[in-house]
């Protein structure tokens, strides 16, 4: 566990009560954690506290995905099927986002889904210098009923969770348990060694959630020692 680059944050923060403390520092944050732990949630919270965008790489997958064409098609059949897009691919189109970000004046951001290989971790690494890598953990019994409650509003897009909120879902969902123990699979085989490498560089920190948003959200920030702002306080 590193908590280097976390206290380095902690001697430069503001103490001010402006919205956006941070605003201005460049943070190149990843996180990582097995699908369904909730990264999106966190990331996404993190991004609008901290000022920099919150880049999901399985946002920047599903709108090729709404293209139309062969490719998309091959591609709908490994996502659909809990299954990792190729390394040179998902390279390729996190490399365009960022270099639209630079174009637009982005410095920094937070990764949200990857690195997810060992080689993703290499090509990242040999091009920025990621400051904080977070490991979102939950615990194995809470991880499966989370991602076998998890689904996708057909109306509106937005996602919810039948195990968090008391009504009865459709069935209108790619999240079969099938497909879900061959994400979490192919997390252990695929990205778990990525946890390694960032270890191996003192770069990752681990952080077990305790529970649900209220509990884990003031615990993360002072684990990264950042400041809650009125916004997320209440949200
Ligand atoms: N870094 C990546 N490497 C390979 N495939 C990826 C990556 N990020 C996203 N994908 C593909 O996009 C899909 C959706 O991504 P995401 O929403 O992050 O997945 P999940 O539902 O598994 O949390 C993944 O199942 C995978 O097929």
């Amino acid at each position: 566990m590193c908590f280097e680059a976390a206290s380095q944050l902690e001697k430069s923060s503001s103490t001010s009560t402006s919205p956006s403390p941070y605003k201005g520092r460049n943070f190149h944050w990843v996180f990582l954690g097995c699908p369904g732990v909730g990264k999106g949630t966190y990331a996404s919270r993190l991004s609008s506290l901290l000022g920099v965008p919150h880049i999901a790489t399985g946002d920047l997958v599903r709108e090729e995905l709404s293209s139309s064409g062969l490719l998309s098609s091959q591609l709908k059949e490994l996502v659909n099927h809990g299954k990792l897009v190729p390394d040179e691919f998902i390279i390729s189109l996190l490399s365009k986002r960022l270099q639209a970000g630079k174009e637009k004046g982005e410095s920094g951001y937070i990764l949200d889904g990857f690195p997810r290989t060992v080689t993703q971790a290499d090509t990242l690494e040999g091009v920025t210098n990621i400051d904080l890598v977070i490991n979102l953990k939950l615990r194995e019994e809470a991880l499966l009923a989370k991602c076998l409650g998890r689904r996708i509003c057909s109306e509106c897009g937005a996602n919810y969770n039948v195990a968090c909120i008391d009504i009865k879902g459709d069935d209108d969902t790619d999240d079969t348990e099938e497909v879900i123990k061959e994400r979490l699979r192919i997390y252990n085989k695929m990205t778990q060694p990525v946890e390694e490498f960032y270890k191996k560089r003192g770069k990752l920190l681990e952080f077990e959630l305790p529970g649900g948003i209220p509990e884990s959200w003031p615990r993360l920030l002072r684990a990264l020692h950042l400041e809650n702002d009125k916004q997320s306080a209440i949200a």
